[in-house]
Order: structure tokens, then sequence, then C-alpha cells
């Protein structure tokens, strides 16, 4: 399995080294804008390879798409990140073009590649990219609900002081501050519904403080969060590399589910080597699905701006 990952910054590194250390993959050549960026990033990582144990071959190249030729998945980090303060969706009038651009690079040199977009406003980047590129909709997924399923599983866990792997929880819709929809009414200890032990109060500050996760860390960090998405990531890619048929929330192109058209949105997806296999539509509460109809609102407004940032 040959990865490319486009953007050595933050996260693309991040999702690097979680590649290499579970040693799935043969090859990862990351790609960067920034002269020597990508190469250097890639000696780092290789360096470690004696230490940390892994075979992968770690490459870099400063925008030579020659070299990430036949790449099995592409990941796409590239694009600014937000600073405190400031929304996913604010970040649009750059990215817009830098995800068409890349996408498009990529695709030439490894035509049957599978894309995990990262770079954000992400719903609305693989949103762009289905648009740009034209693909089968199993091939382009967009990377948010696994991290966001991760950061509500660890508020949960928080909660109920017990270690995280206790807990299953799954947050859908669109990865934006308001329109994350974690979903309390599944999430369990140990197949046991949390509200055996959480108030109802404490639940709902739980679902709050997962759907702030990502602007929690920005405040605190300067920039925005790099393991979790890069661990994240790794999953996904991890799940297509072995056929894993492992079920992740992604942004995913609906054309129906859900009540939904035209939109790419969290929704609970089956991840092998095929990209997405299947969409998994879940019986919403009448609550539930109003939220995930807000949700997809703000997503399409987002959408709506693509057609005057990027041509
Ligand atoms: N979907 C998610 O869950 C999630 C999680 C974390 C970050 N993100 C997003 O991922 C993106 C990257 O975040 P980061 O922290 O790694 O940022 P970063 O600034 O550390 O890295 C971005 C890299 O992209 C490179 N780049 C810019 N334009 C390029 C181009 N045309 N071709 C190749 N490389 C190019 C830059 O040189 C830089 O090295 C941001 O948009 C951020 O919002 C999304
Ligand atoms: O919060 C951000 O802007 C980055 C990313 O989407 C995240 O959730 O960490």
């Amino acid at each position: 399995m040959k990865v490319t990952i486009v953007g050595a910054g933050a996260v693309g590194a991040s999702c690097a080294e979680y590649i290499a250390i579970k040693d799935f993959a043969s090859e990862v050549v990351i790609i960067d804008i920034k002269e020597n960026f990508a190469e250097g990033k890639a000696m780092d990582l290789m360096q470690t390879a004696s230490l940390n144990g892994f075979d992968t071959l770690i490459t870099g190249s400063t925008n030579d798409y020659s070299k990430t030729a036949n790449s099995d998945v592409a990941v796409i980090t590239s694009g600014i990140p937000r600073k405190p303060g400031m929304t996913r969706e604010e970040l649009i009038g750059i990215n817009a073009g830098i995800v068409k651009s890349v996408a498009s690079s990529v695709l030439k040199h490894s035509p049957n590649v599978i894309f995990i977009v990262v770079s954000n406003p992400m719903d609305t980047m693989a949103y762009l990219t289905h648009k740009a590129l034209g693909l089968p909709k199993n091939r382009i997924i967009g990377m948010g609900g696994a991290l966001d399923s991760a950061r509500f599983k660890y508020r949960l866990a928080e909660a109920l002081g017990c270690p995280a792997s206790d807990v299953e929880g799954m947050v859908i819709g669109g990865h934006s501050d308001t329109g994350m929809i974690p979903l309390t009414r599944l999430a369990a200890r140990n197949s046991v519904p949390v509200s055996k032990f959480l108030s109802e109060e404490k639940i709902s500050e739980v679902a709050e403080a997962t759907k702030v996760g990502g602007a929690t860390l920005t405040k605190m960090l300067g920039t925005s969060a790099w393991y979790a998405p890069g661990a994240a990531v790794s999953s996904m890619v991890q799940a297509i590399a072995c056929d894993h048929k492992k079920m992740f929330p992604c942004s995913a192109l609906l054309e129906g589910e859900y009540g939904l058209d035209d939109i790419s949105i969290g929704v609970p997806c089956i991840i092998g080597k095929n990209g997405i296999e299947s969409i998994v539509e879940l019986d919403l509460t009448d609550a539930e699905k109003e939220k995930l109809t807000t949700s997809a609102e703000a997503v399409r407004k987002t959408n709506g701006l693509l057609e005057e940032t990027v041509n």
C-alpha cells in the first residue's frame, strides 16, 4: 500500500508518523509546496524507524507529483489551519483553491486513488473534491467524525471516570462548532447506556464540550490540533489498507440517504478496501433528524460560497 500525504504540516506529519508506527503501509510520500519541508519531515520520521520498529519507507517531495504515482490512498491536509477565535468556515477562501488543485494533481498520477480529505472547512472541501474530480462516491472520504467521536469518548470517559476504551460514542453531522451531533442517546459504557451513570445535565455538558473540541484546542495551542487528527486519519487509512470493514462516521456524498442529496456530511460509513463500502442509515429520533437537517443547511450555506472562492 502506497499512501500520499499532501501537506507536511502538523496534521500531515502526525498522520505519517501514526501510519509508520502502525506499520501496515509499504510507502508514504509526503508532498508540500514549501521547499524542502516535506523532505525534512520525511527524513526526521525515517530516523525514528529503528527506534520505533517500523519498515514503512517515508519520502518527501517539494511539489513533484510524479513521486506520488500509483498511490492507493491520498490524504489531503494542505491549506491553512484556523487561529483562535476563527471558525473553520472562514478558511474556505484560501483552502478551496489549494484543495482543488492538489486533488487533481494527485489524480493525474494515481488514477485509482482513494482520497481522504482533511483540510477545512472539511465537509465543503470533500464536496468540492467530488465536484472537481467526478469520481465514484466511495473514493472520496471526508475525515471529521472519527476525530469528533474520539473527542466525544474522551469527554464521556472523563465524566464517567473510566478509560476511553470502556466507552462507545459517535458524532454525526457537519464537522463544525455548531453542526456536530454527538449521539448521546446511543452512547454507552460497555453497552450500558451512559444515562445509567450520568445526569441529563452532565450528558449535555459532555456534548457541548465535544462540539467545541477543536476550538478549545485551537485556543490553547494558538493553532488547531494535530495528534488526534493524525491518529484518526491513520485509522481510516489502515481500515482501507487492511480491508477492515470498520465503521467510522465520515463525510460522505449523500444521494438520498438520511433524506439528503448532493451534500457531503458526517454519517456512519463502512470503510474497507474500496473506501466507503456502504453508508449505515441509523433510525434517528425526530429531534436528531431535525439537528441533522439544521447541520446540513449550514454545510450547504458554506458550499454555496464555493462558486465565488474557486473557479
Ligand atoms: N478535518 C479535520 O478533522 C481536521 C483536523 C485538523 C486540522 N484540519 C485542517 O487541516 C489543515 C492542515 O492543518 P495543519 O495544522 O496541518 O496546518 P499546517 O499549516 O501545519 O500545514 C499545512 C501545510 O500545507 C502546506 N500547503 C499549503 N498549500 C499547499 C499546496 N498548494 N500544496 C502542498 N502543500 C501546501 C503548507 O506549506 C503547510 O506545510 C487545515 O485546514 C486544518 O484546519 C482538519
Ligand atoms: O478545529 C480545527 O479547526 C481543526 C480541526 O477541524 C479539529 O477539529 O481539530
